[in-house]
This record gives structure tokens, C-alpha cells and sequence, in this order.
């Protein structure tokens, strides 16, 4: 039986094609990838997360059964405890902590995908929130996976590759699209391409997020 899942992998899958083959991704897995790119990276991250984590919460409060809530209320607090806390050793590991971070701010593309994100998930409908939440999960649990089949020379490159292609994430990965599954099969053909919709926005968002840190993207003005 055809599940939904893979109709919206073949809505990113492209996006996907073209994030593997982006020099911030092949520099991670052959070492090659500057440490100033990755520290920008790293930043980034650091900015990001707290408010995938307060998007993560959001769903949690659209959520239409008591199953979807635990999922994204442990999802919020897995992403607190285990993604951000990860960027912050990151950050340690390049000499800064989080003031630094902060002083040297978001980018364009960071405060673009996080806005996105949490206007969705606060006030779109729980299936136009699922849209653009799965591909952070799937498109980095992916990508983890891909990577890890080479890992890196470089050991701070090979963690990060560890944390996203490792057994929990992708299991909590697994957990997620299960229950697009079930909520895309009570869905109008019209619901389910909205939320189709929001997939490829939040997919070309991670494309645009890697490639603004090998851009060390920042305000031009
Ligand atoms: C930009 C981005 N997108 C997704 C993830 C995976 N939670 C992340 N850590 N960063």
C-alpha cells in the first residue's frame, strides 16, 4: 500500500538531491570543509534551535490526538537536551559559549526559516504545522544516514555526522512520519496539498540554511 510519505518524498526529493551535493556537505564528510564555514554553521544553529524547539511545542498545541502531543512535547524537550546542547559543546570546541553567539547574531537565513516555521506551526492548521516541521526531521535524518556511511577525518565534522545518523535520531525520525501517515490519511485532497506546500518551502529552507553558512552569510547592511 502507497503511504503518504513517499508522495511527499517525491515533492523534496529533488531539494534532497541537491543538498547531498552541496560543498558544505561533501567538505563535512571528506574533511575538507573549512572550520570557519562550520563554526558559522555551529552559530547558526545555535540561533535556530530554540525556536525549532518553541515550532516543535506549537504542534504540540495543534496536535489532534493525546499520542501527537506526548510525541512533540518529548520531540521539544529531545531538541533542548540533545541538538542545542550538542552546538553549544560545538561552540566550546571553536573557544566561544553562547554570549558570543549571541553578539554575533542570526542571519538572514536563520531568522527567515525560524519566522517560517513558527508562523506556520502557531497559526496554521495541525496538517499545514506537520508540512513544514517533517522536513527538518526527515531531510536531516537523510542526510545524517548518507553521511555516515563515510563519517570524516575530521573528529568535530564526525560528530555532528554521528548525532544525525545515529540510531536515536533516526528512530525519533521513524516516530514522526508515522504519524503523518495516519494524520494524511484522514485528509481532503486539499489539506494534503497544502501541507505538501509547506514541505518544500521548509526543504528549501535546509538547502538555503547550509548554503548561508558556506556563505557566511550576514547582513549586508
Ligand atoms: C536548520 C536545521 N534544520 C533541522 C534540524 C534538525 N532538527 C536542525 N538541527 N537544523
Amino acid at each position: 500500500m502507497s503511504r503518504f510519505r513517499d508522495e511527499l518524498w517525491r515533492v523534496v526529493d529533488g531539494v534532497y538531491g541537491r543538498i547531498l551535493v552541496h560543498p558544505f556537505l561533501t567538505g563535512l564528510t571528506d574533511g575538507t570543509l573549512p572550520r570557519e564555514v562550520f563554526r558559522h554553521f555551529v552559530v547558526q544553529e545555535t540561533h535556530f534551535l530554540p525556536d525549532y524547539a518553541r515550532a516543535l511545542a506549537a504542534c504540540g498545541v495543534r496536535a489532534t490526538s493525546p499520542a501527537a502531543v506526548q510525541r512533540f512535547a518529548a520531540d521539544c524537550a529531545r531538541t533542548v537536551e540533545v541538538e542545542h546542547s550538542l552546538h553549544v559543546e560545538l561552540l566550546a570546541a571553536f573557544g566561544l559559549d553562547q554570549d558570543d553567539a549571541r553578539r554575533i547574531g542570526a542571519a538572514p537565513t536563520t531568522v527567515g526559516y525560524a519566522s517560517y516555521l513558527l508562523r506556520v506551526c502557531h497559526l496554521g492548521t495541525f496538517p499545514e504545522a506537520l508540512g513544514a516541521i517533517v522536513p527538518c526531521y526527515w531531510i536531516y535524518a537523510r542526510v545524517g544516514e548518507a553521511l555516515l556511511e563515510q563519517s570524516s577525518p575530521d573528529p568535530l565534522y564526525a560528530w555532528w555526522i554521528e548525532t544525525y545518523g545515529g540510531e536515536h535520531y533516526q528512530e525519533t525520525v521513524a516516530g514522526v512520519l508515522d504519524l503523518l501517515d495516519e494524520v494524511a490519511a484522514t485528509l481532503p485532497e486539499a489539506d494534503r496539498a497544502r501541507l505538501c506546500e509547506h514541505a518544500l518551502t521548509t526543504a528549501r529552507y535546509e538547502w538555503l540554511f547550509w548554503d548561508a553558512a558556506w556563505r557566511r552569510e550576514s547582513w549586508p547592511i
